[in-house]
């Protein structure tokens, strides 16, 4: 049965197409200044240049208050991005939300006062696990100050950190400074614990590299950072700094994502700070996708088979908030998150539109779990089909064009099965291979991508469908660290100093319709956003957008 609400109204303005509405999402492609660090304008892309020329085209925003972030500095990213995407309105979301629980002492309800219990119960250990990094995506440093703060209140005794180094959210190479601002707060609040404390950072590692997998892509990540968080067996170093001074000075240019994990060893060469029986541990992250499987990891019984985890202590776990509402990972956490109800892909199974969505695995939870309001089930089995595409597991630089053709193949054939009026999907290569800082990859990526996408519209039109392009947030289109006038910096040789993170810009929206529709776009909506996209795509399929949307952008 489906669970949707079904009060979509037929459009009496714009019918419904012959063909389907397929809608590509090509994360972190953004407008960028089309300079030579815009690696989307640099890229040869005759399709999108082309699109942009023919059809309806404007640039919709996607960062800060549009999507729901604090302020107009906060770049956008997948998960704000594709939750905006898909519930059509604008929600308070992550690190907004942990703040505000912050003020409102919220936060103190949840699972705190029974993590607090355990460790003075069982004189034990809290351990906070989780990213070292102010991006405001993952994870925030306030987050983890406010908790080693609480915690020196509570009177706890012993507090290990265990840091992973971002570099993809923040400028890269600045994964120091974090720790060193860490390493401070630790030594204050375990010097101001009457008795003496033990309040150390313990272990850590490049994110990308150590604990922060994603849907599955590759569990050997989650695994290094079992060893070197929970069992203390990574390779062992006297402090976090001079980890990150050593592994630098073997690989040189390393970037801070993929620095090796370490475990911290006091002079007996033991680990400072491994997880032990009767232990607390918090994962501080509040963004779920890269959180779920480490939550899996500590928590799961003796059926876990993802890896060998040897010693499994036996702990009391708690995530920041909630990480996958389908499968309550994990049971206990600090801050209950808000649901997401009424997402268009509820309204849509509600009618009894067809849907399929699909994506690589990099990507695949993005346009499901995120789309639908962080909730993996369908909503309705019967008309909804989602379909994953295994991603290749190397740096992103390596193979920019990731699986691209393969996504083509698999849009193209929902097409042409002709059982789908709904195609959504999302394309990674701007926002994974721009991580990377490889200019010369991003634009490797964006040709990949276009060259699906001439496949994809070619299957469009014949079928007398609509194609509707946009983005979730910026990203290749501005490969360059930029001083606050917006000039390029460079690094001590001269060459550009790569940027690894999404930015503000605003991104396209493209609406190619074959089916000879008459529709125009509005021009009382100079800031539509992503949460404008939900309205304009139940219009495209024939429906009245519901009131509680924003509007839609266009018009007859
Ligand atoms: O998780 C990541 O890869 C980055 O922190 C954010 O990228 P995304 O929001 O595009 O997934
Ligand atoms: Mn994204
Ligand atoms: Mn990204």
């Amino acid at each position: 049965m489906p669970t949707g609400n079904s009060s979509l109204a037929p459009n009496s303005a714009i019918p419904a197409p012959a063909g389907p509405v397929v809608l590509l999402v090509l994360d972190g492609v953004g407008e960028g200044k089309r300079d030579e660090f815009d690696a989307v304008a640099v890229a040869r892309t005759p399709t999108l240049d082309a699109l942009r020329a023919n059809s309806v085209f404007r640039s919709i925003l996607a960062h800060g208050p549009y999507v729901g972030l604090p302020s107009e500095s906060d770049m956008g990213n997948s998960e704000v991005g594709h939750n905006t995407l898909g519930a059509g309105r604008i929600f308070d979301q992550g690190a907004k939300r942990i703040d505000k629980a912050i003020e409102s002492g919220a936060i103190w309800d949840g699972a705190w006062s029974e993590i607090v219990a355990q460790v003075h119960q069982r004189d034990s250990a809290l351990h906070l696990i989780g990213l070292l990094s102010d991006g405001n995506v993952h994870s925030s440093m306030v987050h983890l100050q406010v908790l080693i703060s609480k915690a020196a209140q509570a009177g706890i005794r012993r507090v290990y950190v265990h840091g992973l180094l971002d570099g993809r959210d923040v400028p890269d190479r600045t994964g120091e400074q974090y720790v060193i601002t860490i390493e401070k707060q630790l030594a204050e609040a375990a010097a101001a614990i009457v008795g003496g404390a033990d309040y150390r950072v313990a272990s850590g590692g490049g994110r990308m590299v150590t604990t922060m997998d994603r849907y599955e892509a590759d569990w050997r990540i989650v695994e290094r950072g079992w060893q070197a968080h929970v069992l203390g067996t990574a390779r062992p170093f006297t402090s976090a700094l001079t980890a990150i001074s050593t592994l630098r000075e073997e690989t040189p240019g390393i970037s801070d994502q993929l620095i090796p994990p370490f475990t911290i060893v006091g002079p007996d060469d033991l680990p400072i700070g491994a997880v032990r029986d009767g232990d607390a541990v918090i994962f501080f992250n509040f963004r779920g996708d890269r959180a779920i499987e480490l939550s899996q990891a500590l928590t799961a019984g003796p059926e876990f088979d993802s890896f060998n985890r040897g010693r499994v202590p036996e702990i009391y776990f708690a995530g920041m908030t909630l990480y996958d509402g389908d499968t309550n990972t994990p049971a206990h956490r600090l801050v209950e998150p808000e649901p997401v109800p009424d997402t268009i892909s509820e309204y849509l199974a509600g009618a009894g539109v067809t849907q399929w969505a699909g994506a690589e695995t990099q990507k695949f939870g993005h346009v499901t779990y995120f789309w639908n309001g962080n909730r993996s089930e369908k909503f309705d089995a019967a008309t909804e089909t989602y379909v994953e595409i295994p991603s290749d597991q190397v740096p992103f630089n390596e193979r920019p064009w990731m699986k691209s053709a393969e996504t083509a193949d698999a849009i193209i054939a929902a097409i042409r099965s002709g059982d789908y009026r709904f195609i959504r999907a999302n394309f990674p290569g701007g926002d994974m291979v721009g991580h990377t800082g490889s200019f010369e990859s991003a634009v490797i990526a964006m040709e990949s991508i276009d060259l699906a996408i001439g496949r994809i519209q070619q299957e469009v039109e014949r079928t007398r469908g609509t194609l509707v392009i946009t983005a979730d947030h910026g990203n290749a289109e501005d490969m360059v660290e930029r001083d606050k006038q917006g000039q390029p910096t460079l690094v001590a040789d001269g060459s550009p100093r790569w940027k690894t993170a999404h930015s503000t810009n605003p991104i396209p929206l493209i609406i190619a319709d074959y089916d000879n529709r008459v529709f125009h776009l509005r021009d009382d909506l100079p800031k539509g956003g992503l949460a404008n996209v939900a309205a304009t795509l139940i219009e495209l399929l024939g429906y009245e957008a519901p009131k509680e949307f924003e509007p839609s952008l266009i018009t007859e």
